[in-house]
């Protein structure tokens, strides 16, 4: 399809405003919907809501995004309204995250504060874990978890351009995750997979999916999911469950499912903001609590479908254990660097980023990464990323990874090259770029963005720019 013609953008609106949804979604949402229905059914034929969260852990503010947008979202702090585009200078240096308005209230309600465990159980590609490390100030831990392989690695992706330092990210069904995290998390986000109904609007493939049963099939494998993730919550910790989705199999009845299953349990109110509603305790066993949980319909909303639930583990929180050293532990299943690598990452640190503490590294073969504090062993579990990537060993040299240089601000760095935007597309195109500056590695910077490394060599600066990720 060509981009941007008018035919084409045509093409699109039809296809999005004529979406064919199955006779029996249509009444059941009548019957439980009576007057409403028409209202929600008639947005189906509307377009869906775009947004994007700016960046607060990036050193300033995303001006052309925020100049292109259509207004700040008023229900979360860092939201707004409109459309990034995926090839701009702030998307792929992170300072901006595409999601769209109601998925971003998610984040808002875990509410995770800096230096907390926290655990984002189902996290592909990634909006919500980004949200989360920006409320953490990316202080404490966050495990960014995804089932999926292919989507585990755009998370770790999404997560490296944001800057993230103390996120890992693994690949693992939540059960056998479960074993390694006893009773060890502050917060966790169950952010299920589910039918995908408040969706439709954006992803319309997603009706084709959709038979009477479904929702009662992703109720199944959400209960599972949340039967593993409990096993990982501290006592007094905070559980958060959302979905995409409109039925109640998958929302109210699950609560009310966690609620009989686990009495340790217990709602705690969303405050809800204008067009914000209160869960329907009618759709499930009429327990009064489930008013607690949150309903975002895009007839009271500017988003998508969303639901939210905030619980509480109510036993009480055990006492601090105290942190113990332990080497093995450290080296959380990874290799130490021996004396000759960390003097080649130091001597490079010295000189390139003298501030920066090299604590905690461990290599993966010649990968480095500096691991966060509060991680335990992750022997045993497929890691896609255990901390921060610094780089790569190589023979008698180290050579900074792109991930090191997103987390950096460019006053950070000693040696510095600044772009134009015309010379940061040739750079992301993988070109080598006259430079007039000192010999030496050099963060490439680009209007105040941290955008990767080069290596200035005989007024030449060479591209490190990833080649998987030029274009
Ligand atoms: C709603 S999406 C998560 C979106 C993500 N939290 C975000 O904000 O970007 C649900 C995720 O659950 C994953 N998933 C699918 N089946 C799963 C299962 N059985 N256990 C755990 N996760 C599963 C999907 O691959 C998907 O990435």
């Amino acid at each position: 399809m060509k981009q941007g013609g008018t035919m084409d953008r045509k093409l699109i609106w039809k296809e999005r405003c004529n979406l064919q949804l199955p006779a029996a979604f249509i009444e059941k949402y009548q019957h439980l919907l009576g007057a409403e229905a028409p209202a929600f059914l008639a947005t189906f034929d509307q377009p869906s809501q775009s947004g994007f969260r700016t960046n607060p852990l990036k050193n300033g503010q995303p001006t052309a995004s925020i100049a292109a947008a259509s207004g700040p979202t008023t229900h979360v702090k860092n939201g707004w309204f409109g459309k990034v585009n995926g090839k701009s200078l702030d998307h792929v240096t992170g300072w901006v995250y595409s999601q769209e308005p109601s998925a971003m209230t998610v984040g808002e309600v875990v509410a995770p504060q800096p230096g907390e465990r926290v655990l984002d159980l189902c996290a592909a590609p990634g909006g919500k874990s980004t949200h989360l490390l920006a409320q953490m100030h990316d202080a404490g831990l966050l495990v960014a978890n995804e089932i999926f392989s292919k989507r585990a690695k755009i998370l770790a992706e999404n997560l490296e351009r944001w800057g993230a330092k103390n996120a890992v990210v693994t690949n693992e069904a939540p059960d056998r995750l479960a074993p390694h995290f006893p009773q060890f998390f502050d917060r966790i986000l169950v952010d299920a997979p589910c039918s995908g109904e408040g969706m439709f609007r954006k992803e319309p493939a997603g009706i084709e999916y959709w038979t009477p049963t479904y929702p009662a099939e992703c109720a199944n494998r959400q209960k599972k999911i949340l039967a593993s993730a409990l096993t990982m919550l501290k006592p007094g910790g905070t559980l958060v469950y959302s979905t995409c989705t409109f039925a109640p199999e998958e929302d109210e009845q699950v609560i009310a499912w966690l609620l009989k299953e686990y009495p340790y349990l217990a709602l705690v109110p969303i405050e809800k903001t204008a067009g914000m509603d209160d869960g329907r305790p009618a759709w499930a066993d009429g327990n009064p609590a489930l008013t607690k949980t949150c309903r975002l319909f895009p007839h009271h909303f500017a988003g998508e479908g969303h639901f939210i639930a905030k619980l509480v583990d109510q036993r009480p929180a055990p006492a601090p254990k105290p942190v113990r050293k332990n080497k093995k532990r450290q080296t959380n299943g990874a290799l130490r660097l021996s004396k000759a690598e960390f003097a080649l990452v130091q001597t490079w640190f010295a000189q390139v980023v003298p501030a920066f503490e090299l604590e905690r590294l461990v290599k993966f073969g010649d990968q480095v990464y500096a691991v966060p504090t509060a991680l335990p062993t992750l022997a045993g579990l497929a890691v896609l990323r255990p901390g921060l990537h610094l780089g790569t060993l190589k023979k008698r040299r180290f050579e900074p990874a792109l991930a090191l240089a997103l987390a950096l601000a460019p006053e950070q760095v000693t040696k510095r090259v600044a772009l134009t935007l015309e010379q940061w597309r040739a750079y992301v195109h993988g070109e080598a770029l006259p430079f007039e500056a000192p010999d030496g590695w050099a963060l490439v910077v680009c209007q105040n963005h941290s955008c990767g490394w080069g290596k200035v060599a005989n007024r030449i600066l060479k591209n490190f720019y990833p080649k998987g990720l030029r274009f």
